[in-house]
């Protein structure tokens, strides 16, 4: 096994030339080759496990899936959404998961070949196992929905302070693709971390200071840093180390998108919420005075041009609502209040209607194109349902006003509903009045 690696590698006397003399004493180790291909193997999961999820979120990975016998995609998909996804689904969650995932799959995958290969030190081995084992404990954490600013200032710190230095060190220092690396990490930690402004800060005097330290490590103490072993080795840690950091940035870049859209649908979806609780009443849920009027006044412009169109206007009232208040207390009228809507509502949408409540015991139906028979089978039902679920303390009992043919206005038409109902009131309650029709070519007239 190390025969054919080091084979694969060309590690022979040729390549130990172009490193140079040992600058840290002892024979050349070859601990490089190991952390190169630890960025090439987690290169590669990174460009095929966002190329997947580019597929299926744009589309792409459609044609592959509906062919049965080309459904690579969506199998990997499914491995790098298990990998990424929660408990709990944000953006930023996801971006983190994958960025610690890679780090913690790269530390193991060198530590692995290091050994296999017996390139490094043991010291290097254990270092990296256990940063691969902290990092994977972190994305386990993540995983299952918790914290992730907390863990993602861990990641970063066990990154910028311990495995970016070791690879400095075991990679030929500044002349090798650390600084790199270390742009990217930058770059994620600004990213994911959102934090105070301070706080901030202080990363990026992380990042100033750690490189800083090591470019004077480098300059004063070359002995400290590991040269390549060939000018092809240090080509290929480059490529890797630049498609690594491309892969790392479309992770980065691809989560933000992701962010920005779902915040986006967050605030269409509560501006929605807001215009929708703005137009129903608290207590009923049913559309309040002022949708009400505006409906109803819309369906008036509507059908004024229209000679003879049918539709009704009824308003309907409680009856001896104060007694009620008075005899079992308000949140008992709530309950009957609350009820009342319940059923009204029913009916009056199996009718194709619109129900709102105009103020206190009083509400408004407006039952476009009804005509009489319509009107009477709604009133009909309603009652005969508020009869048949009696309250605690009997069944709600109402009277009713309606005001058939559309007017100019709602107001207009409002006033005639309002006479039925107060005709309704005056022959004893607990009935509709539907005499209030107007005269023919009644808008004529009124606008005369
Ligand atoms: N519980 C409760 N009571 C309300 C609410 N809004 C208005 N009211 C009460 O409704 C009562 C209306 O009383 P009135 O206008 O005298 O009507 P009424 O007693 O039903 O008499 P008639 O309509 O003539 O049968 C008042 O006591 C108000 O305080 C509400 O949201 N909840």
């Amino acid at each position: 096994m190390e025969c054919a690696l080091r084979r694969v590698l060309r590690l022979d006397e040729q390549s130990v030339r172009y490193a140079g003399p040992r600058r840290r004493g002892g024979p050349l180790r070859e601990r490089v080759v190991g952390t190169r291909i630890l960025r090439m193997i987690t290169a590669a999961m990174l460009v095929v496990g966002t190329a997947s999820h580019i597929g299926t979120s744009t589309g792409v990975g459609r044609f592959f899936m509906t062919d049965p016998d080309k459904n690579l995609v969506h199998t990997l998909t499914r491995y790098w959404r298990w990998l990424l996804e929660g408990n709990v689904e944000s953006p930023e969650q996801r971006m983190n998961r994958g960025f610690v995932f890679f780090a913690a799959v790269g530390c193991f995958g060198g530590a692995l070949l290091n050994y296999l290969a017996n390139l490094t030190d043991t010291f290097f081995i254990v270092v990296v196992t256990i940063i691969g084992a902290g990092l994977l404990s972190i994305w386990a954490y993540l995983r299952r929905g918790h914290y992730a600013r907390q863990s993602a200032k861990v990641s970063c710190c066990l990154i910028a302070i311990a495995l970016l230095p070791l690879n400095w060190i075991y990679n030929q220092g500044m002349d090798g693709p650390s600084l790199l690396l270390f742009l990217v990490v930058a770059g994620y930690a600004f990213c994911v971390l959102l934090v105070a402004p301070w706080q901030r800060l202080l990363i990026a005097l992380l990042f100033l200071a750690v490189p800083y330290l090591l470019l004077w490590l480098d300059y004063r103490s070359p002995g400290w840093i590991d040269p390549y072993p060939s000018r092809a080795a240090h080509a290929i840690d480059a490529a890797m180390t630049y498609t690594l950091s491309i892969g790392l940035l479309l992770v980065m870049v691809g989560g933000f998108f992701r962010r920005f859209e779902s915040e986006q649908r967050l605030i269409n979806e509560y501006a929605e919420k807001l215009r929708e609780a703005g137009r129903r009443d608290s207590l009923t849920g049913l559309f309040n005075h002022g949708s009400f009027y505006a409906i109803a006044d819309a369906y008036c412009r509507q059908t004024e041009a229209e000679r003879g169109v049918e539709g009704a206007l009824i308003l309907y009232d409680l009856d001896y609502f104060k007694d009620i208040n008075d005899t079992y207390g308000h949140v008992y009228g709530d309950t009957t209040l609350k009820f009342f809507s319940r059923v009204l509502r029913n009916v009056v949408r199996a009718h194709g209607g619109t129900a709102g409540r105009c103020g206190g015991e009083e509400f408004a139906v407006l039952l476009p194109g009804a005509d009489q028979a319509k009107v009477e089978k709604v009133d009909e039902l309603l009652r005969e349902a508020c009869e048949k679920q009696p309250l605690e303390h009997g069944p709600v009992r109402f009277s009713g006003g309606v005001a058939f043919e559309p007017a100019d206005s709602i107001e207009i038409w409002m006033e005639r509903a309002d006479h039925a109902l107060y005709a309704a009131k005056c022959r004893g309650r607990n009935t509709t009045v539907f005499r209030y029709r107007a005269p023919p070519n009644h808008r004529q007239s009124q606008q005369q």
